[in-house]
């Protein structure tokens, strides 16, 4: 079945029936393991199957957001650049396929979905039973990746080594065309805000499936680059790290997080963190994830220790860290004693947009979720807390709060040690 020809509507639509393919970051690793152009090749055929299904849906949830929201300038730009992605890879817009190989088959149909590769590689995210994203959905696998390369002991055609550079070239000109997509859509969201006082709960859903989406494919896309541009590395498949030290992402998060809370209240010193950690403690993970979200709760539990005693205060009580690791999971647990939230305010500080901060996000505000050099302010956004929590959950994990009103907070970060869970998409 070729999608190729056909309009660009006809095209969302057929490819939106397909289900997207999580993959887990077990298999991540495993698949980049050798970064031998056949094995590139074969993983550059499944991203050149796989990132169009997940760009159409995405087309097609933008195209299901209420009129207002879906022909906002930016969103409608949005839009725009997902379709154009989606053909440029479909088209594989100036690039040919090594003639040396067999043809591919592409989008098989549902019954060899199921691959029992994948079933025996991936557990379910147990957090996410009661959510609408879900790691648990039928799959396909159009390229057996169990089975070693074909005529891995061949000398590799040159063609098949420039086509792996070409194809990473054209998902890296993607990658910044989409740079922006995250602060774009927040402003329109906030405009839409504020013009109907209201973000209700489907613009909540379509965000966690837009944003968790996001993360995913430039995963993918950032891990295919690496793969193909990069030497091999020591304790490093791609984008991923096999041996990530928690103490040291940690203390990364804790000095940015000090930073912008001293410039934020113009304070000689932040409140302070103290951590406790095993410093030899590491696991298999992205480190600019858990990164991200140490940094949003570290930021958040600064501000609240911060505004709860005073920027005049002579002392701030610590922010207390502490990581444990279990047979599962390794937990990181954030307190502060910046006063807590109500139990109403509990059920809103998940929702997009919720903020009791005063500064709001301006027009010609970067991606905070994509750009390393610039740090977000302080507060603001109202896209921290769920944010981080798509990123924990990326990879089998979860985020959960408590709130001790009138006392402080606890954050718990979860991290799956077993890594065998697939991406929740939906
Ligand atoms: N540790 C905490 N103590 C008290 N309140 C908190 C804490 N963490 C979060 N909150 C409340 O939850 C709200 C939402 O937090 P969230 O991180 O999503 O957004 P933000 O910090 O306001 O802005 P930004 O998206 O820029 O980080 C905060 O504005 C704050 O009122």
């Amino acid at each position: 079945m070729s999608v190729v020809g056909k309009s660009l509507q006809e095209k969302v639509n057929l490819l939106a029936q397909y289900p997207q393919t999580g993959l887990s970051l077990k298999q991540l690793v495993y698949f980049g393991q050798d970064q031998k152009p056949g094995r590139l090749f074969r993983s550059g055929l499944f991203l050149r199957d796989e990132l169009p299904i997940r760009l159409a849906h995405r087309i097609q949830d933008l195209q299901k957001l209420p009129p207002l929201l879906g022909e906002m300038k930016r969103i409608s730009a949005v839009r725009a650049a997902y379709a154009r992605s989606m053909e440029e890879i479909i088209d594989l817009k100036g690039i040919e396929l090594p003639k040396c190989l067999p043809k591919h088959k592409r989008y098989p149909k549902a019954p060899k979905w199921r691959a029992s590769f994948f079933h025996n590689f991936v557990q379910h995210n147990p957090s996410l039973l009661d959510t609408h994203l879900d790691s648990s959905r039928g799959r396909y696998f159009n390229i057996d990746f169990s089975k070693p390369c074909t005529g891995e002991e061949y000398e590799w055609p040159e063609s098949l080594h420039k086509f792996n550079i070409d194809f990473s070239r054209l998902l890296d000109t993607i990658r910044t065309r989409h740079d922006n997509v995250a602060s774009e859509l927040a402003l329109d969201i906030q405009e839409y805000r504020r013009k109907t006082k209201k973000i209700d709960h489907s613009i909540q859903v379509f965000l966690d499936r837009f944003y968790m989406s996001r993360i995913g494919i430039r995963m993918l896309i950032g891990q295919y680059i690496s793969l193909v541009s990069e030497p091999p590395r020591e304790n490093r498949v791609g984008i991923i790290s096999t041996r990530a030290n928690i103490l040291r992402i940690i203390e990364d998060a804790t000095e940015s997080a000090k930073f912008i809370c001293r410039l934020s209240y113009c304070l000689f010193e932040a409140p302070p963190v103290e951590i406790n950690c095993d410093p030899s403690l590491h696991m298999m993970y992205t480190e600019s994830h858990l990164n991200h979200a140490v940094f949003e709760l570290l930021k958040n539990s600064l501000r609240a220790t911060v505004e709860y005693y005073g920027v005049d205060a002579d002392s701030y009580p610590p922010v207390k860290v502490l990581v444990v690791k279990g047979e599962e999971d390794i937990t990181i647990r954030i307190s502060d004693r910046g006063g807590g939230f109500s139990r109403k305010e509990s059920s809103v500080v998940w929702s997009y947009m919720y903020t009791t901060a005063h500064e709001t996000l301006s027009d010609d505000y970067t991606d905070t979720m994509t750009a390393a050099s610039s740090l977000p302010p302080m507060a603001g956004f109202g896209f921290g807390l769920p944010i981080a929590r798509l990123y924990t959950r990326y990879f089998g994990g979860d985020l959960k709060l408590v709130s001790m009103e009138g006392y402080g907070t606890d954050a718990y970060i979860q991290l799956n040690r077993l890594c065998e869970s697939a991406e929740p998409l939906q």
